[in-house]
């Protein structure tokens, strides 16, 4: 008779002593920004007993500026490349920048990293709370989402996983060894709504929880998490000289996470026609139509929904 003994498959997992929340990756997503602020003036919030939370503005040229970055983009910069450049004052700032936090927060991928940086961003896109986890295999992470979800139900925050072999990037929060992103949306650049705030502020109480928790020793048994996997990249239809010839389709803008099946309209050119999704398959699309996607060449990503198996976790 085979047993099924849960025990032997229980993750031990360090303790999570050591937290950052940045806010400012990007500096014109404005609800992290605030939220960093105010707990850098009063942290009583995100205390948690046995727990070192530090509130942190990643990119302050570019919060003072009130733009996504000032020479490059933050959140693409923490390659094994970049932290390593010499050249120090004639680096882009934010080259620069990413090897200072590196040094505050890492090394990336060493034992002396933070356990966990939660990074707050802000979308124009219609996504609602979405966490934003980097490894199908970071049982920490997925059971914490687990645990944000069912704690927020009935709101809803989804899970976008993207380990995709080329639209992975090398983010800021992935120096820790538990990077979460946080992305609520929609907010456009340079603008605050209560309604997101305090949607991010919630998330990050129930994250803060649940750290808590694990580090006084709950056990969290096995879960499944359902997960949106990032698939491709989309881009604008566009005309020989780069420029778009087409915006997304009113079908489709404001649905994201809603299912676009093949044959489904999802651009409309200025002059009027339709381009419909050509795919094979149903998808899950997020990020319709970002404002700092443009420049990405990304009209929106999809995704494929999946449910993934969370070990079981206890403290090491
Ligand atoms: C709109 C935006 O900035 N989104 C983030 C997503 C992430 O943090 O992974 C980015 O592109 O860096
Ligand atoms: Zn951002």
């Amino acid at each position: 008779m085979s047993t099924h003994n849960n025990n032997n498959n229980t993750a031990r997992v360090t303790a999570a002593r050591r937290v950052a929340i940045f806010g400012g990756t990007h500096g014109n997503e404005m609800s992290g920004v605030a939220l960093v602020n105010l707990w850098t003036k009063n942290g009583a919030e995100i205390q948690r007993k046995g727990v070192e939370t530090r509130p942190f503005l990643a990119n302050p040229w570019a919060v003072e500026k009130c733009v996504r970055y000032v020479d490059t983009d933050l959140n693409r910069a923490f390659t094994p490349e970049n932290l390593s450049a010499p050249g120090g004052d004639e680096l882009p700032y934010e080259v620069q920048r990413a090897q200072e936090i590196n040094k505050i927060f890492g090394p990336k991928g060493s034992q002396e990293a933070y356990d966990v940086i939660f990074d707050l961003h802000n979308t124009t896109s219609n996504m609602g709370c979405t966490l934003i986890l980097e490894s199908s295999k970071d049982s920490f992470s997925l059971q914490m989402m687990n645990y944000i979800k069912k704690a927020i139900a009935p709101a809803s925050c989804l899970v976008l996983l993207n380990e995709h072999p080329h639209l992975k990037y090398s983010t800021s929060r992935s120096v820790a060894r538990h990077p979460v992103g946080l992305e609520v949306g929609p907010q456009p650049q340079g603008v605050l709504r209560s309604n997101i705030f305090q949607a991010m502020r919630v998330i990050l109480k129930h994250a803060l929880d649940f750290i808590e928790l694990f580090n006084e020793g709950m056990e969290f048994p096995s879960c499944t998490v359902e997960v949106f996997r990032v698939l491709e990249s989309i881009d604008y239809p566009r005309d020989a000289n780069g420029n778009i010839i087409a915006m997304v389709h009113p079908n489709l803008q404001d649905c994201d996470w809603e299912p676009l099946n093949p044959g489904d309209p999802m651009f409309q050119t200025f002059d009027g026609q339709t381009v419909h999704y050509q795919g094979s398959s149903t998808v899950y699309p997020t990020f319709i139509n970002e404002a700092a996607y443009y420049e990405k060449q990304q009209a929106f990503l999809t995704t494929r929904r999946e449910t993934l198996a969370a070990n079981a976790i206890s403290k090491a």
